[in-house]
């Protein structure tokens, strides 16, 4: 274990709001053996749900007496609640402390204005894959938090980048935090065709989602090598792919994916106040 991890270990992580990112995240960390399930705390409003999930990942669901340590505390509740949530919590907070926000669209002035004097604050914006260790996640720390700790928390759950202007969080949100449903759809729709064509669901299912993490793991494979020409390799001149790019490209699908992040980073940009 790295110095890194070695912090992380030592910590203990409280989830408060356990939904579908929250729940991602707090599987994927105890399932990266990063953080051990004794030291992660699962809370909720609804408290059948925590305990549900504190079950599965051999958590807890009450703060650990008597911790001495480091805590990371990750706000997973929706952007509307943080502000209540985070009053909430206030008085428990401790100048070892670290608060994480993964709240589309709260800037970290406004998150600062919440917190007491002295507890650490850090805006992150995961994706849902980070139940399977295949997330990404844009981080940035207020003023100079030591990021090493949550670093080794996110890198535990896949792919970091630390963002050196907060404005980029909201084009971050609207490619990597909103796009794996992008991705679903897109499977979805490519099974769909498939079926459409003639082959069972099943058969259809199992060709698209290996066909995108394929071609995902080729462009991660060899960064050198530029996705246009990983494409020209696949038409073949008269053939089957020149087809069906030309029938994209007549429906508008670059313009429909640009579209897409463009909107939900401004809606992201709204989220937060600034238009
Ligand atoms: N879903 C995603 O892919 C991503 C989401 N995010 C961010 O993560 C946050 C959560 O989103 P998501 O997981 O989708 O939402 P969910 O509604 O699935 O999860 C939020 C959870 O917080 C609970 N909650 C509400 N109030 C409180 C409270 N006072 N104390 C403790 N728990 C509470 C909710 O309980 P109940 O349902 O009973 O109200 C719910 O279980 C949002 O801020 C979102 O912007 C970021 C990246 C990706
Ligand atoms: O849809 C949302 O607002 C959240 C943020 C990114 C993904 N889901």
């Amino acid at each position: 274990m790295d110095k890194s991890t070695d912090k992380l270990g030592a910590s203990q992580v409280i989830f408060v709001g356990c939904g579908r990112m929250g729940s991602a995240l707090a599987e994927g960390v105890v399932n990266s053996g990063r953080v051990k399930g004794e030291r992660v705390v699962c809370l909720d409003a609804d408290a059948a749900k925590a305990s549900a999930l504190a079950k599965k990942i051999g958590a807890q669901t009450q703060l650990l007496e008597g911790f001495e340590g480091a805590r990371i505390w990750i706000i997973g509740v929706k952007p509307n609640d943080v502000a209540s949530v985070i009053r909430s919590y206030a008085s428990q907070f401790e100048s070892n402390d670290t608060v994480v926000s993964i709240a589309a669209g709260l800037r970290l002035g406004y998150l600062r204005n919440l917190l007491p004097p002295g507890v650490g604050l850090v805006r992150a914006m995961p994706n849902t894959p980070a139940l399977v260790q295949r997330g990404v996640t844009g981080i940035m720390a207020d003023d100079k938090e030591d990021l090493t700790p949550i670093r080794a928390l996110f890198e535990g759950v896949g792919h970091v980048v630390e963002l050196k202007a907060e404005s980029e969080f909201d084009a971050l949100t609207g490619l990597s935090g909103s796009g794996p449903a992008y991705i679903f759809t897109a499977i979805e729709a490519l099974a769909d065709g498939g079926v459409l064509m003639g082959l069972s669901r099943e058969v259809a299912r199992q060709l698209a989602v290996h066909t995108v993490a394929g071609a995902a793991a080729m462009v991660e494979a060899d960064p050198s090598v530029h996705s246009a020409e990983l494409k020209d390799r696949v038409a073949s001149p008269g053939g089957t792919t020149i087809t069906a790019l030309a029938s994209l490209e007549a429906n508008g699908f670059r313009h429909a994916l640009i579209e897409a992040v463009r909107s939900a980073a401004l809606q992201s940009r709204a989220m937060s106040g600034e238009e």
